[in-house]
């Protein structure tokens, strides 16, 4: 079974405010980065980590990452996360081609309904999804910003994907109590939180089929993998996380990742 991270590096970092790029900044003595790419590099399971950085990056080749024996770099990212996926991917599938053309979209099976006039006007059933192409490796796409992945919540994500047609992602239930905000930051209302879950990353999926999936449209509404195999109509798996695997988005979460790290550390001591 053959399975790569992509790991998304080419973002701006504009809600932490940092002059550098937030995959950058100093973390318990490294760049961000470098302990998510320590991390994901302690997954035997990973035969590569490719790392997609903007064309215009300044700051990667200012570093040694020469301690990570399986790591490729892109200089494709683009415009929106979604969009430097979808880079990465493409320059990806050039060295591990389709065996065959996506199957097309089962005809729509339509009931007969009896009225006045007889119409075939609901399917009988959910439109049945395209098939899923099963080609090339699995892809575990993995947000720079979320340097404390545990290796074993990844390896156990594998073993809990690897013979599923879809895939899946990490995730955790919402244990708050979510409000819908007013104008004036007042409450709205609550938001029902039965059955929410927050997603996290990895997100893991098989290469042709992500790539066919957001090539489709990286729109503002594909914010994740996930979302645009949910617009073919398909249910990826949630496989359970962990709230320490934070992504690290605002000034005050470098200090909490800090603290996790070092939890981290403490573990393996
Ligand atoms: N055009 C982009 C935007 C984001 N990312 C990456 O996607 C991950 C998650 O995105 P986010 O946390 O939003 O990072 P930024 O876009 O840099 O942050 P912001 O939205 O605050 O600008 C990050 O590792 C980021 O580097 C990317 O590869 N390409
Ligand atoms: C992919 C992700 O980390 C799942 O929660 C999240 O959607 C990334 O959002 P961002 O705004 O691009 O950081």
């Amino acid at each position: 079974m053959t399975a790569i991270a992509l790991v998304p590096a080419a973002g701006s970092g504009s809600r932490m405010g940092s002059a550098q790029p937030k995959q950058y900044l100093p973390l318990a003595g490294q760049p961000l980065i470098w302990h998510t790419l320590s991390a994901l590099h302690a997954v035997p399971e990973l035969e590569r980590v490719v790392v997609v950085i903007s064309p215009d990056d300044q700051v990667w080749d200012s570093h040694d990452w020469s301690a990570f024996d399986r790591l490729q770099v892109l200089r494709v990212g683009g415009d929106t996360r979604a969009q430097s996926v979808l880079n990465g991917l493409e320059a990806l599938r050039a060295e591990y081609p389709a065996a065959s053309a996506p199957a097309p979209a089962p005809a729509r099976k339509l009931e007969r309904v009896s009225i006045s006039i007889s119409l075939d006007v609901f399917p009988r059933e959910a439109t049945p999804q395209p098939e899923l192409s099963q080609d090339g490796p699995w892809v575990l796409v993995h947000d720079a910003a979320r340097p404390c992945i545990d290796p074993a919540l990844v390896s156990g994500m594998i073993a809990r994907l690897q013979h599923d047609p879809v895939g899946g992602i990490l995730a955790v239930p919402v244990a708050d109590t979510l409000k819908l905000a007013r104008p004036g930051e007042r409450i709205a209302h609550t938001q029902p939180r039965t059955g929410l879950w927050q997603a996290q990353t990895p997100q893991m999926f098989r290469l042709h089929a992500l790539a066919d999936a957001l090539a489709g449209g990286t729109g503002a509404d594909i914010t994740d993998e996930a979302s645009a195999l949910e617009r073919l109509g398909h249910s990826p798996v949630l496989v359970m996380g962990s709230p320490w695997n934070l992504k690290v988005t605002y000034p005050q979460d470098l200090r909490l990742a800090t603290l996790v790290l070092a939890a981290h550390a403490e573990q393996q001591d």
